[in-house]
């Protein structure tokens, strides 16, 4: 059964005015190596430490900035997000389309809330928490080509003719501003539709950015912004001493107009600076240490990297049930070709090879996290090829190959084919990401023993779920997993209403 909405009652959780209060009981281990009469053994020492939750539930007016805002995913989630607020529908050749947030996790998935009458009672995700409703989001952004958005929707191919044409009126004002360019980090092939581009020095356009922020707050009255990246993807910047590894070296090269510092991370830096949560969509190295560091000093949430929106989604499933059933995974080969903008961009060498790592580094938690298929170091052979074929535009076409050793020395090959509109898979993760990160800005937590509330962590690791690469708190664990990292952002939440973690035990029933 499902149930629009729900309210906890229970002595550990108090609705206020203006906040959620919860007492939660974090129920953990710590482990031992003990010396234990001359042997050593392993002790696990079951732990509880209590929490304080404390969730603001004044839902903000929201401004979502893309960077890319005229690309593939920056037209057809704005249009998508008007199609829904105005309530449009459109004939196909098979029925009349309603516009649907399908995809979307907080939009579109449901949590289990208990059992009533022994039937299972299902809600939204998003009843768990008050959150912003994506129909009231206000979208601006940049864009290196100054394409107003209709057109942009109509360059980009997604969306059926019949509703661009309704969706027109709506998105032809809408124009990025001049964004940040450097045809250094990406494609050759980019620079025709570079229009747009702001000048000066990194310094100057760092600060016209802050500038841009301030003046979209200010024009469209919203009380939060939340800027992400889903412009082109870039090369990796090189970590060097001196230039990017501290706070104080990517100032000071910064101030010095230093070449190797990538738009995407001149966007960070104004963004942590204005105290602007900041994401990346895209596989490359935007938050190099000294940004990391300079979100930490300034308690500004980041997070990334990389949507993770088809092929690689389905390997953080599929890898996971392999190694989780005993079944060791030896050859994984993934192939696609697409031939959108975002293609054509990942057909020179160093594009492509960000995404390789992104795309590569997927299934390493999965992997050691079973000692007895996989001997320390090893991993299973696993290659990433990506084509461009103009042909297919934004509808990507992804062939996967698992081989796998089973029972006794035998194999299992696994072949999946997928065709699918690449944007149509991200604008719903793009949703997900600003959402959350902004719930995530309104929840305050502490610990036992800690005298101060105060926010998660600004290397917001609850974003996993939706980054091909999550972007981690330096020195604690990546998990990829998709099921692990869904259950970690719905237990989060759930905690801050004081429910108990979804441990699937059923015992009343057994
Ligand atoms: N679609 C997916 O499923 C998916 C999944 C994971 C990651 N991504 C990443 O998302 C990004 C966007 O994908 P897309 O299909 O929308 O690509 P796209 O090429 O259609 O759009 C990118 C837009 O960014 C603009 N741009 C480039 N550099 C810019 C800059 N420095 N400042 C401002 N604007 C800039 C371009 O003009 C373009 O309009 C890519 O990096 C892609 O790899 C996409
Ligand atoms: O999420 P996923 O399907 O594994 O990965 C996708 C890649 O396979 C594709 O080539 C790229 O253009 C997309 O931007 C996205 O990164």
């Amino acid at each position: 059964m499902f149930i629009e909405n729900f309210k906890v009652d229970s002595p550990n959780v108090r609705y206020g005015e203006e906040a959620i209060e919860a007492v939660y009981h974090y129920e953990t281990t710590e482990l031992v190596h003990e010396n234990r009469e001359g042997d050593y053994q392993w002790v696990v020492k079951p732990k509880t430490v209590g929490y304080d939750f404390k969730t603001d539930t004044r839902v903000p007016k929201l401004g979502v900035m893309l960077v890319g805002w005229g690309g593939n995913n920056g037209s057809t989630l704005t249009a998508g997000v008007i199609a829904n607020k105005e309530g449009i529908s459109w004939a196909t050749k098979d029925k009349v389309q309603q516009a649907n947030y399908f995809g979307s996790l907080t939009q579109a998935s449901t949590i289990r809330v208990g059992s009533f009458n022994g039937e299972e009672i299902y809600a939204p995700f998003k009843s768990l928490l008050p959150m912003v409703d994506p129909n009231n989001i206000v979208f601006g952004g940049w864009d290196i080509s100054d394409m107003n958005l209709a057109d942009a929707m109509a360059r980009a191919k997604v969306l059926d003719l019949v509703l661009q044409k309704q969706l027109r009126p709506y998105m032809e004002s809408m124009v990025p501003l001049p964004g940040i360019f450097d045809p250094d980090f990406v494609a050759a092939n980019q620079g025709a539709r570079a229009n747009n581009v702001i000048k000066g020095t990194k310094k100057e356009q760092v600060q016209q950015i802050i500038k841009d922020i301030r003046e979209f707050k200010e024009k469209t009255k919203v009380d939060k912004v939340v800027v992400l990246w889903t412009a082109n993807t870039e090369r990796y910047s090189n970590v060097v001493v001196g230039l990017n590894d501290t706070v104080e070296n990517l100032m000071a090269s910064l101030e010095k107009n230093d070449a190797e510092i990538s738009p995407s991370t001149l966007y960070g830096i104004a963004c942590v600076l204005e105290n602007v949560p900041y994401i990346n969509g895209s596989p490359q190295n935007t938050f190099v240490p000294g940004l990391i560091d300079l979100a930490i000093q300034r308690n500004s949430l980041i997070g990334g990297d990389d949507f993770k929106s088809g092929q690689t989604k389905m390997k953080s499933v599929l890898v996971d049930f392999l190694v989780g059933a005993g079944i060791k995974p030896t050859s994984i080969v993934s192939y696609n070709h697409l031939g959108n903008n975002d293609g054509m961009n990942l057909s020179a060498p160093q594009t492509f090879r960000s995404k390789e790592i992104s795309k590569s580094n997927v299934v390493d938690d999965m992997v050691s996290s079973n000692g007895i298929l996989y001997e320390t170091g090893e991993h299973p052979d696993h290659v990433i090829v990506i084509k461009y074929v103009p042909y297919v535009g934004d509808s990507k076409r992804a062939m996967d190959e698992y081989t796998s050793e089973i029972f006794m020395g035998g194999r299992s090959t696994i072949v999946l084919h997928n065709t699918c509109e690449d944007s149509l898979l991200a604008a719903p993760i793009i949703l997900d990401l600003v959402l959350l990160a902004e719930l995530s800005t309104r929840i305050q937590l502490k610990a036992e023993g800690e005298d101060k509330f105060h926010s998660f962590h600004p290397v917001s690791a609850i974003l996993s779920y939706l980054t091909k690469a999550p972007l981690v708190p330096p020195g604690t664990p990546v998990v990829n997993a998709l099921s692990k990292q869904r259950a970690m952002l719905e237990n989060i939440l759930r905690a801050c209403v004081g429910l108990a973690p979804e441990n699937n035990m059923n015992l009343e029933n057994k």
